[in-house]
């Protein structure tokens, strides 16, 4: 058995870690901490859950937790993440990383961009970033997976086939992404409270969101040249699910086929993307709760430009669910274990 930590288990992501490896018959999760709750039972803190009922949270205490496990989650924010990540690999522990802390290979991009200093620049080079359809060589051989964000594991899926066989223009890329609150974590902030966001839709962090050099890292490898994107989002009024609708020019004499063709390829045998028929299209629904991200694609023909739309949970593919994936290819299991579950539809 595979013994797991899951630091930061009240918040949104460690709940959906645990939700997850409730179903992973090679996995014995042997801590969850909060601070806050440090103490408690989990069936005291939430009443639903039935498999971890019994198991005690306790402080993120490195020293003591470390013996005991093979391999830890960070779900905890960037920054509390990266200090926690030395001091569990200096244990001998394996990393999953589902904060931002080492996605970006600059540190000092990392610092333009979240307006902090690094708090150890000097392990990020250790760090893969844990995308398995694109690094899974690289993941089976780490002991620090940075787990991506979850606007670019729906943004980079579509668009990295499309620029690793040219046949888009690099620099026409304007991605348009949409997420349910969920995303922005547990923790009470006014603008997510439900007066603020019930019956309302709104962009935010408009040309300054922290995912735009994560994304441009990734495009910028796949296409092998240097250039910027736009990337807006916006916030629904659902608790999850990720729409991005992706634009880019595509090259002369490039067809629709071409785009269906390159993502068919890339994709045809990986279990967690989907890509759609002609003229289907995804929808949050239809990914709610699965390790999926469904693609759907058009050529405009008026206008030369792919119309390229992507969903995913951003709790599960754009988090948890891409963790257990990353946790399975690491240990040399079976890379769907406990990861196939069907869309809670409607
Ligand atoms: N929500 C999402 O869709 C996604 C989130 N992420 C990233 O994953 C991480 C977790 O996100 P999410 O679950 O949404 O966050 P939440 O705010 O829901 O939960 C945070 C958890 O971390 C603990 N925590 C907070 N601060 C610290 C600290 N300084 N040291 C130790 N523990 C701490 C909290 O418990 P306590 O305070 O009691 O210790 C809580 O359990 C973040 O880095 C986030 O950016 C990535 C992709 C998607
Ligand atoms: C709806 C919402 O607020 N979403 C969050 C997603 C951030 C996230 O997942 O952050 P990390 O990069 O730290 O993992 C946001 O836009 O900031």
């Amino acid at each position: 058995m595979l013994k797991v930590a899951i630091v930061g288990a009240t918040g949104y992501t460690g709940l959906e870690l645990l939700r997850i490896l409730a179903n992973h018959p090679e996995v014995e999760v042997v801590s969850v901490t909060s601070r806050e709750k440090a103490g408690q039972k989990i069936k005291d803190v939430f009443p639903f859950e039935a498999r971890f009922a019994d198991l005690v949270f306790e402080k993120p205490d490195v020293e003591n937790i470390a013996p005991r496990v093979d391999l830890v989650f960070l779900c905890v924010p960037h920054g509390a993440a990266a200090i926690t990540a030395k001091a569990f690999l200096e244990a001998g522990v394996k990393v999953i990383d589902l904060s931002a802390d080492f996605r970006l290979k600059d540190s000092q991009v990392y610092e333009n961009w979240y307006k902090t200093t690094h708090p150890c620049p000097e392990i990020i080079e250790q760090a893969v970033y844990g995308l398995p359809e694109v690094y899974r060589e690289e993941i089976k051989k780490s002991s620090l997976v940075a787990n991506p964000g979850c606007y670019p594991t729906a943004s980079l899926l579509p668009l990295i086939p499309l620029l690793k066989e040219g046949l888009i223009e690099p620099q026409s890329i304007i991605i348009d992404a949409k997420s349910g609150v969920s995303g922005a974590g547990r923790s009470a902030k006014l603008r997510l409270i439900f007066c603020e966001v019930n019956e309302d839709f709104c962009a935010y962090n408009v040309a300054m969101h922290r995912h735009t050099p994560e994304i441009e890292q990734e495009l910028n490898l796949a296409a092998g040249s240097s250039f910027s994107i736009n990337f807006t989002t916006h916030l629904v009024p659902m608790s999850r699910g990720i729409l991005a609708t992706s634009y880019a020019s595509v090259k002369e004499g490039v067809t629709e086929k071409d785009l269906r063709g390159a993502l068919s390829g890339a994709y045809s045998k990986e279990p967690f993307v989907k890509v759609l028929e002609e003229g289907q299209y995804p929808q949050t629904a239809h990914v709610k709760g699965t390790n999926l991200c469904v693609i759907g694609l058009k050529l405009d023909s008026r206008t030369r430009r792919a119309i390229i739309i992507s969903a995913i949970d951003n709790l599960v593919k754009g988090a948890s669910g891409q963790a257990v994936q990353n946790m399975n290819i690491m240990a040399g299991f079976s890379e769907t274990i406990a990861l196939e579950t069907r869309p809670l539809f409607p």
